[in-house]
């Protein structure tokens, strides 16, 4: 359904010397989603995700330069193309509930995605209503605003306006953050619904365990490249061909006893020349920091690690 081909994006950054500096944030990054699939893109904070997401939407900020492309049931999109399925097609749970419009009552806010989605005002009201009474939300709350609401309804609120179209691709970024277990599971268990019903999902985290739980294929950001790509289950079989970024993770959830991360270093001692993982790296050798190495095929996943033994 989507696939995206070498996707990097960098930045131009002004100097204090009054040169420009290009930061790149997000390189080389190709994955792919069929309907009814969910691919969890995890990451810490800063790895990149919420950009290709933003990238895929056409929403990337003025300053960012973007190469690679997508391919969206089959057809390259280019930027107009991407405007026209915005919405229609491709619909985003963004990060913030602050995405909603403080100004416009919530009923309305749901409403106006039906009818993007080109679905005429009875079919729009009706899909409305029918969204509304799958998230659990009153009738009443379609008059309320934003700030009348809590943070998990907000939560249900934008999945809704993501749903109340026929969207077949839904991203969503940061499903969980700020949401009690409870309401957690429940916005989960909806992605998850929504991929049986036959979409394609694309869930961003930088929780592993919600990937683990959810997801059936894992693509595991570092510093804006991609270090493995696997299926979900590989790792609650204990797999052994891990990259040791996606092994600190999974050592660092809870239920592997909470082992900490190394510590981060800074982006400036990033060495972009070797691998970038090898300052925290507990199985780095010299070799590491002084060629990059690149994603390998090893089995059944993709790993960016010279030593990861196939
Ligand atoms: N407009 C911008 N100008 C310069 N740098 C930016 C801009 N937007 C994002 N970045 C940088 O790009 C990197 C990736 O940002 P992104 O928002 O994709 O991270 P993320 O993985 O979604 O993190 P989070 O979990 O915090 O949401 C960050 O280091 C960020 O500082
Ligand atoms: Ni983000």
């Amino acid at each position: 359904m989507l696939e995206i081909h070498n996707l990097s994006i960098s930045f131009q950054r002004n100097r204090a010397s009054f040169d420009r500096e290009t930061l790149s944030v997000v390189s080389d990054i190709s994955l792919s989603v069929q309907p009814g699939e969910i691919v969890a893109l995890i990451g810490a904070s800063g790895a990149g995700k919420s950009l290709v997401a933003h990238a895929l939407l056409g929403l990337l900020p003025a300053n960012a330069t973007m190469s690679g492309e997508f391919i969206f049931k089959g057809k390259r999109l280019s930027p107009a193309g991407i405007q026209e399925l915005r919405g229609r097609e491709i619909a985003l749970i963004p990060q913030s509930v602050t995405h909603l419009n403080p100004l416009t009552r919530v009923g309305k806010q749901v409403y106006r995605s039906a009818r993007l989605s080109g679905r005429c005002a009875d079919t729009a009201h009706t899909s409305c209503d029918r969204t509304f009474a799958r998230y659990q939300l009153a009738d009443t709350v379609k008059s309320m605003y934003p700030f009348q609401i809590s943070r998990g309804m907000a939560r249900r609120v934008l999945t809704a306006t993501a749903t109340a179209g026929n969207a077949n691709l839904i991203i969503a970024d940061e499903p969980t953050t700020g949401l009690d277990p409870e309401v957690s599971e429940q916005s989960l268990a909806h992605l998850k619904e929504l991929a049986t019903q036959g979409k394609g999902v694309v869930l961003i985290t930088h929780d592993l365990e919600n990937g683990v739980q959810i997801a059936d294929t894992l693509v595991v950001l570092y510093e804006g490249m991609t270090v493995e790509i696997t299926p979900a289950r590989a790792l609650e079989e204990n797999d052994l061909i891990m990259h040791p970024y996606t092994r600190s993770l999974w050592q660092a959830l809870p239920r592997n006893g909470f082992m900490s991360l190394p510590p981060t270093p800074s982006s400036s001692t990033l060495n972009r020349n070797g691998c970038l993982f090898a300052e925290r790296c507990p199985q780095a050798r010299p070799g590491c920091r002084q060629s990059a190495p690149s994603l390998r095929r090893v089995n059944h996943k993709l790993v960016r690690c010279n030593h990861v033994a196939g």
